[in-house]
């Protein structure tokens, strides 16, 4: 690989792939191909054969996916089930067909069954049954993980899975109904400050489930930081999780949140919402003895995460299923 091999970023006006380009583009990657869900609806076998044909990437990152968080997952599980594993089917198979060198697959931490023992290693996968509000999701990822696997073992080709933990950051949905909890966080909290700044009374928030559940969250330039890492490096192994190793509880990360946007009022915690999995942290230990671990502490994220969200309201995504 040298700076002009040609890397296809599939959904590379994502959260994750539009970090991923940058930090390529930062390194002096020169050829980049990318492409709108409209451009190229990647659940349409034949246009993406023909892209393939026609542009012949060398190398492809999958940061294209129906993604969303808690109640999405929950309300849309068709959805999060057929259009992941269109996506991803046809990415992984015209990029083996195409003789692509090499593919990263991205997952995620739901991967790993409900009850698994914490922190969760990758040998994990498929010993128990999942969570029932992303099982969907999780098995189009599991099946994803999987192809890259047969891929790997058939023929050879350094295909490889990447399973971020919750991630966050720039350029996140900040779609109330659709989005992960932090960047709803966010903006709840900044939007009860505003309404108070405005009437002088305090702005309860209103956040779902009971606040014990634990998550790890990952800044999503740091995932960018590691997808370039098993870029440069061929990996020996075809599964790699991806994360701080470290979390903690929902309560914690609001008061956290409502600090940093500086907001003063009550949380209310809506119990008729899914608390989802109790806890799903990341075992790092296999990234870090390849020689990666993340470096971004979660206030410093946040922080730039806010200021971001505070330059940009007018660009929110409205995700509609
Ligand atoms: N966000 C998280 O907390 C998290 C955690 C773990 C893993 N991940 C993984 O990271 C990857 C990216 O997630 P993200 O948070 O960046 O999501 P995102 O911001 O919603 O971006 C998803 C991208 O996928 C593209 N896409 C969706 N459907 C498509 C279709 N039919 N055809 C072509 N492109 C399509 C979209 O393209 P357009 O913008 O052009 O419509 C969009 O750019 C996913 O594989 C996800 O599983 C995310
Ligand atoms: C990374 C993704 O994580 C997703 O699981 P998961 O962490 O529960 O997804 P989140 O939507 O981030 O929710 C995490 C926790 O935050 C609580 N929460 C509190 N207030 C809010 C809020 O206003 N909005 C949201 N969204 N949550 C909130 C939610 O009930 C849950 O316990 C999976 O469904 C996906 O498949 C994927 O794996």
């Amino acid at each position: 690989m040298n700076k002009q091999t040609k890397i296809y970023i599939a959904g590379h006006r994502g959260m994750v792939g539009s970090a991923i380009w940058r930090k390529l583009e930062a390194e002096g990657y020169a050829n980049l191909i990318g492409k709108t869900s409209k451009e190229l609806d990647l659940r349409d076998q034949k246009a993406v054969t023909e892209f393939f044909e026609s542009e012949k990437p060398e190398v492809v990152i999958d940061a294209a996916a129906r993604v969303g968080g808690i109640l999405a997952n929950n309300d849309y599980p068709y959805q999060f089930l057929m259009e992941n594993l269109q996506i991803q089917n046809n990415l992984i198979d015209l990029s083996h067909i195409n003789d692509v060198e090499k593919f990263i697959f991205l997952g995620s931490s739901c991967i790993y069954p409900k009850h698994a023992p914490q922190p969760l290693k990758e040998e994990y996968l498929l010993t128990d049954s999942l969570e029932p509000t992303n099982e969907w999701y999780a098995i189009a990822k599991i099946a994803g993980v999987k192809a890259c696997e047969a891929i790997r073992k058939q023929f050879g080709k350094d295909y490889i899975s990447l399973m971020p933990t919750n991630l966050y950051g720039t350029h996140d949905n900040f779609d109330l109904k659709t989005s992960h909890v932090l960047p709803a966080m966010i903006r709840k909290f900044h939007e009860a400050k505003i309404k108070m700044e405005k009437t002088g009374h305090k702005e309860p928030v209103e956040l779902w489930g009971s606040g014990s559940p634990m998550r790890e969250f990952l800044f999503v330039d740091d995932l960018a930081d590691a997808a370039y890492f098993a870029l440069q490096n061929k990996l020996p192994e075809n599964l790699y999780n991806i994360g701080t190793g470290k979390d903690l509880t929902i309560k914690e990360l609001a008061e956290l949140i409502q600090k940093i946007v500086g907001h003063e009022g009550e949380i209310i915690w809506d119990s008729s919402k899914p608390d989802g999995t109790p806890r799903k942290l990341m075992d790092v230990d296999k990234m870090k003895n390849a020689g990666w671990e993340a470096n971004t502490y979660l206030k410093e994220g946040i922080k730039k995460t806010y200021q971001w969200f505070s330059e940009n309201q007018d660009k929110f995504k409205e995700v509609k299923l």
